[in-house]
Parts: structure tokens; sequence; C-alpha cells
């Protein structure tokens, strides 16, 4: 458990971690490329280390022993039949990518599988979508869950449909494994897209590795939203720098806004494919004054924050953050658009909700989202995060403000994102202790 006390004041000119959807990318490109890459900065947290397991299952021979720079030597286009089941513990975008990359090793099956969280998270859509590809691949227990288990098999058919609202990952799965189709391929939307830039992030990565794939050419197909991807693609090799993570940022930022500070956040860049970027605006919008330079964020708070309106459907993993600094803004936060937040490592919505109510939040559940009554204090409470490290990063934050002792439970899971983050919040001065 995490022990937190109300905190006076935190200072320092720390690093943002590295992010992880870059770090996931990042690897599983370099394991299919035909060479050796580096990937520097890589994230070394528990949800990166499960793509690196699973691309080392598929063939590719990855170092990590210097965790500052992993050397991968890719399978060269080639994914290999693994010798076991795939256990990918808690990370769904290693499930996600690594259920359609699969279904390109060259005989037999793969088996994916991982934690009691994972084997609830949805694949129903991307199975379906595989099954468009003549690609055979299915829920073992017959309820579009995992364990999945992927048969080998030739891309056969050029066109795909499938929602973008539950989860952009099963989108960012098929980019990544159309690439090896022989023809011409085309992903089609079937609804609006929810996570967006995450997309940005797989297509800025793929280019980097080699790989093209296009938004449709809306003049010539003006009723489809999706992307193309040119057949027989390969992988190529490259040495890849890994930036600042802006959602694991996002607890930085908000005790920096929320009390007496001096914090320099470096390794984050103005110019980021990240939606979590949006952070900084939202706290503009509440009423922070933060500077924002190329490569960095400088936050001297506490800023007297006001309620406001976000939409989170590109930016998810930022509703936690959203929810503590709402409890402390004048009048209403309203968080909408996130019915897709119920979906990750536990019901989000419905944990800020219940949770933070501990702690004297006057929170309202809607079923997309959440209204926040700003109470401008909390009191300290027993916290339960479910096995979940975006609410145990954020209910530290709120502890950190709160008047008393907050006691949060399942502080091991910040190691799925942000391993060192009770150091860095000790560095800066946050009134923590682990038991
Ligand atoms: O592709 C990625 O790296 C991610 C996509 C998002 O998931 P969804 O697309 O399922 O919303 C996000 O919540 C997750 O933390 C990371
Ligand atoms: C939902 C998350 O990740 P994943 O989908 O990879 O498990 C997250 O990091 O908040």
């Amino acid at each position: 458990m995490i022990i937190v006390k109300k905190t006076n004041e935190i200072k320092g000119n720390i690093y943002a971690p590295p992010s992880k959807s870059y770090t996931h990318r990042a690897v599983i490109c370099a394991s299919l490329s035909d060479g050796i890459s580096e990937i520097k900065n890589p994230l070394n947290s528990a949800d990166c280390l499960s793509s690196v397991h699973g691309a080392r299952m598929l063939g590719a021979h990855i170092d990590t022993d210097d965790k500052n720079k992993w050397i991968v030597e890719g399978n060269n286009n080639s994914p290999k039949t693994p010798e076991n089941i795939i256990d990918i513990g808690n990370s769904g975008t290693t499930l996600r990518i690594l259920t359609g990359i699969s279904s390109q090793i060259k005989k037999g099956y793969a088996i994916l599988t991982g934690d009691e969280s994972i084997r609830k998270r949805p694949m129903q859509p991307l199975l379906d979508a595989l099954k468009q590809l003549g690609i055979e691949a299915f829920s073992s227990k017959m309820d579009g869950t995992a364990p999945i288990i992927v048969k080998s098999g030739e891309i056969k058919n050029n066109t795909v449909r499938i929602r973008g609202d539950m989860s952009s990952q099963f989108i960012t799965s098929l980019m990544m494994t159309l690439p090896f189709a022989k023809e011409d391929s085309k992903i089609i939307l079937t609804t609006p897209l929810k996570s967006a830039p995450y997309l940005d992030i797989t297509l800025d990565v793929l280019s980097k590795f080699g790989i093209t794939v296009k938004p449709l050419d809306n003049e010539k197909d003006k009723a489809e939203k999706g992307f193309f991807i040119e057949g027989s693609q390969k992988y190529k090799s490259c040495n890849y720098t890994v930036e600042g993570d802006y959602s694991s940022a996002s607890y930085l930022i908000a005790a920096g806004v929320l009390l007496n500070s001096e914090l320099t956040i470096n390794n984050l860049f103005k110019d980021s494919k990240q939606g979590d970027k949006e952070i900084i605006n939202i706290v503009k919008n509440m009423g922070a004054h933060i500077k924002v330079k190329d490569d960095k964020v400088i936050i001297n708070g506490p800023h007297n924050l006001k309620g406001v309106k976000v939409d989170v459907k590109n930016i998810p993993d930022l509703v936690p953050t959203i929810a503590v600094l709402g409890c402390f803004a004048e009048g209403k936060t309203t968080i909408y658009n996130g019915e897709h937040v119920r979906l990750k490592e536990c019901d989000r919505l419905s944990a800020c909700a219940k949770e933070l109510s501990k702690m004297g939040a006057k929170i309202t559940e809607k079923p997309d989202g959440l209204v926040i009554e700003g109470v401008g204090k909390l009191k300290g409470a027993e916290l339960e995060t479910y096995h979940d490290h975006r609410l145990v990063m954020a209910f530290t934050i709120a502890g950190m403000m709160a008047e008393g002792e907050t006691i949060i439970r399942g502080e091991d899971a910040v190691k799925i994102s942000f391993p060192n983050f009770v150091d860095v919040m000790k560095s800066i001065g946050a009134n923590i202790t682990c038991k």
C-alpha cells in the first residue's frame, strides 16, 4: 500500500518516463524487421516488457540488459511459431497487436493470454476483422476474450470493416499486420473513431520502420473513412529514440498545478503526436498558468482552478487525472464521450466515482462519463485501485491534497507504466511511504 499524507510543497527538475505507446510499437516493429535496431530510452515497464516477451516468442532476439538502450534483432518479416503460449500479462496493447501479427507465423497456432483483467478485455471486433481477412482466430472460451488462438494463414481478402469506437488498438493491430498481405488492402471504419491519436502514433512509428499506411483518400472514397495499406511491404530496422509520456506526466502536472510547486518536467515535446498532451490545454482551460517549452513543461503552482467540460473521446487515459483535478476546481467538471474508459484495466468511470467519493468528492457517474462538483478539499480515506496503475497514481495526487492520511491499496500496479512513480514523487517532496 501507499500511505499518502498532505504535502505542502513539491519541487524538482525531473524527466517524464518514456512513452508506453511508443515503446510498444517501436519494439514490435523492430522485432519484425530485417536487421538490428536500437531502441533508445525505452520504457522498462511490465507492459512494455510484455511486448518484448511476445516479440521474443515470435522469433526476435532482444537484449534489454542496458535499460537505456534495447538492442533488437528482428525476425526478418517472418514471425516464428511460438514454442509455448504467449503470456502478455496485463497489456491490452500487446494482446491486440500480437493477435494480428501472430496470424503471420508460417505454420501452426499461437495462443495469447494474460492476467485476470486482460482475460476480460474485448477482442471480438478484432477476431471478426481477422476472419474477414481469411484468418482463423478465436477465443478459447468462445466469449470474445483471451485466451486467443490464432492460426497461421495467408491474408486473402483485401477489405476489412471494423468498428472504431471500442478500441483503436484493434485498428493498430490491423495496420501492423496488413503490410504482410500480398495484395493492397483497406481498413474501413464502420463507426466514428475513438482514441484516434493512438493511430497517429502507430502511423508515426510504422513510417520509421519502413511501412506506409495512408488514410483513405476521401476525395475518391467520400463515404468511407479508413486506411489504405500497400501489400507486400517489409519492416526495416531503425534506431529509434522514445519520447516522454504525457499520460504518465499528467499525474506530475496535476500535482504541480494543485500544490505549492516549482516543477520542471523534461522530455515532453510540444509537437508530440500523443493525444494526452491535451492535459496541458485542460489545465490551462481550468485556469492554470503553466509554461510550455519545446521539450519541457514548467509549473509554479498552486493555481486556482475552475470546472470545465472535457470530451475524452480521444484521451481515455486522462480520465482519472481529470477526475482528481475536478474535485479541487470551483464549479462543475464534466467528463463525457468516455464509454470506452470502462473497458480498460477496470471500469475506470465507476472506480473513480466510487473511490473518490470515499474521500468526500461529489461525483456522479454517467453512462459516458463523470460529473464532478468541485468541493475544494478532500479527506483521507482507504482506497481500492482494482489492479489499475492509473488509479494508483491519480489517487496518490488526491491524497497529497487531502486532510489526514490516505491509504492506497495495490501500489504494485504502477509497474505497468511508471515503475519508479513512488521514487519520483518522493524525490519532489511528496509525503508518501510504501508498506
Ligand atoms: O494503442 C495504445 O497504445 C493505447 C490505446 C488506448 O486504448 P484504446 O484504443 O483501447 O482506447 C489507450 O487507452 C491505451 O492506454 C494505449
Ligand atoms: C489501458 C491502458 O493500456 P492497455 O490498453 O495497453 O492495457 C492504459 O495504459 O491505461
